[in-house]
């Protein structure tokens, strides 16, 4: 049996962070070494700087492992790196992490835009990884990938393999309802907010719906240097986003139109997301979802507290699968924000570049 690839986490006392250190516990594929937070938190053991917020109890390996500051020198042991860092310090933390040779999966939104850094929902598009030789060839073999946003991964995990079997899809409107686990813990959403209510707004969060559902369902360049997205012409992405008051699980109701018409049946829709089987799985990576997409039939699914663990986080629900009188056809998707939104995703990510020895 091959040795573990040793991982280290940024931000490993946050939102992201703690669901990184879980699902690392006891990985087959990477011993988790490393942990870096801000300087308040360096110096000192993880047990005792974090306020831990899992249902699950804080795995007894994390408990004496040292915080580091986020210094690319304390990580140079690193097969792999974690980011599950506050966007305000990812961008300098993260560069100088790929300058020095290291291979970064982000959660940040720093370097989602850049032409020749993937991002990927690694049960939709891994096949996008591989652009990262590109990097690679500037940066003395570091590289960075990005995570998308947690909602826009719930949202193109089903609209992928309808592309797929369909054709485009040439009109979208999504309107989201995010847990408060999404505005992550420093400072979180005040309880005074959230209770009894719903916000309406998450800053940025539609326009980034709007754009990376783009640049995911893109394509990698001839050249594979970059990807090419989708043009506005070709897909029209609407997306309204609310908070509500659920701990973990963003659902979403979206509305979508077929290019190509006539548009398939409900039933043809329901089957073609039933049968939709990720590379990932394909690869027998670890953390893939023995079934991608769930097709909940009963009239009141998915629920955040219900299915938001299917397949361990890592599988996406998908209810209430409809015609649309607007566009052709509309349906409910929930999908576990911090698990296939968001570490789950970066660890799935890791695994499919280690099943193609990338890293
Ligand atoms: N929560 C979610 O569902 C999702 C989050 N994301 C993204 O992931 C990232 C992390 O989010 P989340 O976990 O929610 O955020 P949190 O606020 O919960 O955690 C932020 C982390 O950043 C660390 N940090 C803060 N300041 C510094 C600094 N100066 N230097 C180094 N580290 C620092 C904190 O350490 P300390 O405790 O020491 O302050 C903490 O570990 C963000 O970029 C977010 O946008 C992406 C998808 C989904
Ligand atoms: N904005 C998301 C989480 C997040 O931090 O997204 P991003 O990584 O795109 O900034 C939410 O509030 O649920």
């Amino acid at each position: 049996m091959c040795a573990k690839k040793v991982a280290g986490v940024l931000g490993a006392t946050g939102s992201v962070g703690q669901r990184f250190i879980l699902l690392l516990a006891n990985h087959p594929d990477f011993e988790l070494k490393r942990l870096g937070a801000s300087p308040r938190s360096a110096g000192k053991k993880y047990g005792s700087v974090v306020n831990w917020k899992q249902t699950d109890l804080l795995p007894e390996f994390a408990q004496d492992l040292m915080v580091t500051e986020c210094k690319a020198e304390y990580f140079k042991d690193c097969d792999i790196v974690f980011s599950g860092l506050d966007a305000d310090y990812a961008g300098s933390i993260e560069k100088e992490f790929v300058e020095n040779g290291l291979h970064v999966i982000s959660n940040a939104k720093n370097y989602r835009r850049e032409d020749d850094v993937p991002l990927i929902v690694p049960i939709v598009n891994p096949e996008h990884l591989s652009i990262v030789e590109n990097q690679k060839r500037k940066n003395n073999g570091g590289f960075i990938v990005c995570i998308s946003n947690c909602s826009t991964a719930g949202l193109v995990s089903p609209l992928k393999p309808l592309v797929e079997s369909f054709g485009p899809i040439d009109a979208l409107t999504t309107t989201t309802l995010q847990a408060i686990s999404g505005a992550g813990f420093s400072p979180g959403v005040p309880g005074i907010d959230i209770l009894d209510n719903i916000i309406p707004f998450i800053s940025g969060e539609e326009d980034k719906m709007e754009w990376e559902t783009k640049k995911i369902l893109g394509q990698v360049s001839k050249d594979n240097t970059q990807i090419d997205l989708l043009s506005d012409e070709e897909i029209k992405v609407s997306a309204q986003c609310n908070r509500v008051a659920v701990s973990d699980g963003h659902t979403e109701c979206i509305s979508f139109r077929f290019k190509n018409q006539p548009a398939p049946s409900v039933e043809q829709v329901k089957k073609c997301l039933r049968e939709y089987e990720c590379d990932a799985y394909k690869l027998k990576c670890f953390s893939a979802p023995k079934q991608t997409i769930h097709v909940l039939e009963a009239n009141d699914r998915p629920q955040p507290r219900l299915d938001r663990n299917r397949d361990a986080g890592y599988g996406v629900s998908v209810g209430r699968i409809r015609e649309d009188p607007v566009l052709d056809f509309k349906m409910v998707v929930l999908s576990h924000n911090t698990v296939i939104g968001a570490a789950g995703a970066g660890i799935l990510i890791a695994e499919i570049l280690l099943a193609q020895k990338m890293i």
